[in-house]
């Protein structure tokens, strides 16, 4: 099973990179989840200015995830990541539900740029970890998860300190990889 899950994997992907961007607003925790993922620890993270770049193999996949900053004065400089991207993970602040509103505006202005027309979505409803976090469904509902058109998508409840769903996401996103949807 493993050898026939190469030899299609191959077949679809020869030696091509997987590429990946991380968005979300300032303070999610994406550069808490790219380390957690790269070495397996949680590091002390500053507010990103620009981007941080990894490349991790996970199941036989080379992924390089692009980790951008998501302060608003920043925000506009996303798309220049934008052309090749195989998909996209949006971290969301699920103890901050009073910017569930902003992270769904740029969630949406995101996916309306014609290089993400159909690039798979999977959300990290991320710090689940914390008392009163909102859980995948209300994150879902926040962002309209449900009115996406043309696109797979998947939402995980992730805690980036205790490592909690980051990789049950990596799955999916390697059988939809795998499967020719990016
Ligand atoms: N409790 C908890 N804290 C988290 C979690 N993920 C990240 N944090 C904390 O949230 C803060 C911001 O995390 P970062 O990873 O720097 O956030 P970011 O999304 O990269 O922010 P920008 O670089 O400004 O866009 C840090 O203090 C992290 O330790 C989590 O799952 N649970
Ligand atoms: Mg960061």
């Amino acid at each position: 099973m493993g050898n026939l899950f190469s030899s299609v994997f191959f077949k679809l992907f020869g030696n091509k990179d997987v590429r990946i961007l991380i968005l979300g607003l300032d303070s999610a925790g994406k550069t808490t989840i790219l380390y957690k993922l790269q070495c397996g620890e949680v590091l002390t993270t500053i507010p990103t200015i620009g981007f941080n770049v990894e490349s991790i193999t996970y199941k036989n996949i080379r992924f390089f995830l692009w980790d951008l900053g998501g302060q608003s004065a920043i925000r506009p400089y996303w798309r220049c990541y934008y052309p090749n991207t195989n998909a996209i993970i949006y971290v969301v602040d699920s103890s901050d539900p009073d910017r569930l509103g902003i992270a769904n505006e740029e969630l949406v202005a995101m996916l309306s740029e014609e290089e993400l027309r159909t690039t798979p979505l999977l959300v990290f409803a991320n710090k689940q970890d914390l008392p009163g976090a909102l859980t995948d469904a209300q994150v879902s509902e926040g962002l309209k998860l449900s009115s996406l058109k043309n696109r797979q998508w998947a939402i995980c409840k992730t805690s980036a300190i205790n490592g909690v769903g980051i990789y049950e996401g990596l799955d999916w996103l390697v059988n939809v990889i795998s499967s020719g949807g990016s």
